[in-house]
């Protein structure tokens, strides 16, 4: 703390912070003594804050670096949180015996019936269950940053079968549990929750509204009726006389209906949420290809598009031709913009092995890659490197490489030789990868030359995008992480 600071100048005067009890030590002559700007200068003196209190008020730093709000891109597909469901409520406990005499319709004056009857006290109600915490896939959520704002959620405990035990619970009896409405925490499509420390999968949430039970709530109580006080009396009289004529078996008392009125115990864990974007296509290329114009031309997305590398930082999904009819039942396909990758991205480069993840549940891939630059068929090697490195079995999903910007001149003039070039840098690559173990990377579909900004060959790029999803064989779409527990599923 710097609150006391070292007098260096002998002319110091000193002023009481304006955020804590400390004084601050200040330059005299900095303050002019008349006039409107010593006006000016003693109201600056009174907002006076010591440097600990500026410190204590300055914004956040992330421990990533940089400001919390601008590290939404590294925060939006991971989250920790911890969850706590409720307890069990206690049930009702009843004395045995009582009851009320109650008036007796069935009555007659002269007949041979009692005028009241005795009316036992009804079943005693039992507890709540505690209330679950629940995971559901919302449609409405894209990114987990949410839950970087609230991290736990504790679960509301069952209303006591007993309303005088202490319980906020229900006034009437219920005979039943009646239930506590469970915690709900939306999640985006595509979350895989695994168990904080361990790992251990708890579950994925794939299609919207689909839930995930994480922490069940606690048991409630039975209700239960207790033995008549003369019963405990005769047993606590027979244990107290075979205890004196020195019997080996005294029986105890059993209590075992007080444990069965007692609620169980919720549960309390920590869970990791990753967010692997649910997609059929993954577009993939170098910074400034254009892959945000292509999704917004294929789609009704609306990416931010601007002439400088790095402007998506989140993935961005658009779906091709929403809302409109189709003969089948198909699904349209989604298609998914990733933040550009550069060389080295495999190895964590620009945060890519981040961005490279979020591949792993598309079918098939569609590579952008900038007509007008330097060298094309470079760019295109690169980017299939770099997924080779990450995952071999993405290069063995099939993939159309669309040559953007095919309106600019310099693309358009050199347009066969770039054909010629990517086509030579993919076959180098199913040689190279042939003679590894495992299968070769495969060889682009097609090359279609395309322009995001003039519209021309989106068509024929969208018709190639459905087709290629068409074909794809089931078993590409398998995840590594498939060995879910289904108990657990609603
Ligand atoms: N002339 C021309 N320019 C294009 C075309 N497509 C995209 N651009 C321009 O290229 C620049 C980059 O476009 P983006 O769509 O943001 O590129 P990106 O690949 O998403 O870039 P990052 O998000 O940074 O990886 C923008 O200035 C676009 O206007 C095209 O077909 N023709
Ligand atoms: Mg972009």
């Amino acid at each position: 703390m710097d609150h006391t600071i070292q007098a260096q100048h002998k002319r110091l005067v000193s002023l009481l912070c304006d955020a804590c009890p400390w004084r601050v030590h200040q330059r005299p002559n900095q303050a002019p003594k008349s006039g409107s700007k010593a006006r000016t200068a003693r109201k600056a003196a009174t907002a006076l804050v010591c440097r600990a209190a500026a410190a204590a008020k300055a914004p956040k730093i992330h421990p990533a670096g940089g400001d919390a709000k601008n590290q939404d891109h590294k925060l939006f597909d991971e989250a920790f949180i911890s969850v706590r469901s409720g307890n069990g409520g206690r049930g009702e406990i009843a004395e045995s015996g009582k009851g009320k005499m109650v008036k007796n319709y069935k009555y007659k004056p002269g007949g041979n019936m009692s005028k009241q009857i005795w009316l036992p006290n009804g079943e005693p109600a039992c507890g709540a269950n505690g209330a679950d915490c629940v995971l559901v896939a919302d449609e409405g959520v894209d990114t987990l940053l949410h839950l970087h704002k609230r991290k736990q959620y504790v679960a509301p405990n069952g209303a006591n079968g007993n309303p005088a035990m202490g319980s906020a619970g229900p006034k009437t009896r219920h005979r039943d549990r009646p239930s506590t409405l469970p915690v709900v925490i939306p999640v985006p499509l595509g979350t895989v929750v695994k168990r904080k420390g361990t790992g251990r999968p708890l579950g994925e949430l794939m299609h919207p509204g689909q839930r995930l039970l994480v922490a069940r709530g606690g048991q409630g109580g039975l209700g239960v009726t207790s033995p008549a006080p003369i019963h405990r009396q005769h047993s606590a009289k027979r244990a107290e006389s075979l205890e004196a004529a020195g019997a080996e078996d005294i029986p105890v008392e059993d209590t075992n209906w007080k444990v069965d009125a007692q609620g169980g115990a919720g549960e309390e864990l920590g869970l990791q949420l990753l967010l692997r974007v649910v997609a059929d296509v993954g577009i993939v290329g170098l910074p400034n290809a254009g892959k945000s114009s292509l999704l917004a031309a294929m789609t009704r997305a609306a990416p931010q598009v601007a002439s400088y590398p790095f402007t998506t930082l989140m993935p961005n999904l658009g779906v091709m031709g929403a809302g409109e009819a189709t003969l089948d039942d198909a699904a349209p396909p989604v298609l998914v913009d990733l933040p550009g990758l550069i060389e080295g991205a495999s190895q964590g480069r620009g945060l890519g092995r981040m961005f490279l993840r979020h591949l792993r549940r598309t079918q098939a891939i569609l590579h952008v890659v900038d007509g007008a630059a330097e060298d094309p068929a470079w760019d295109y090697w690169c980017i299939r490197s770099e997924l080779q490195l990450y995952n071999p079995e993405y290069c063995q999903r099939p993939h159309l490489v669309a040559l953007n910007k095919m309106d600019l001149e310099d693309a358009h003039v050199l347009r066969d030789e770039i054909h010629a070039s990517i086509l030579t840098a993919a076959q180098r690559m199913q040689e190279a990868g042939a003679g590894e173990s495992g299968a070769a990377p495969a060889a682009p579909v097609a090359i279609l030359d395309v322009s995001a900004q003039s519209g021309e060959g989106i068509e024929q790029l969208a018709g190639a995008v459905r087709d290629l999803i068409g074909f794809v064989p089931a078993s590409s779409m398998l995840d590594d992480d498939s060995s879910f527990p289904s108990q657990l599923q609603w």
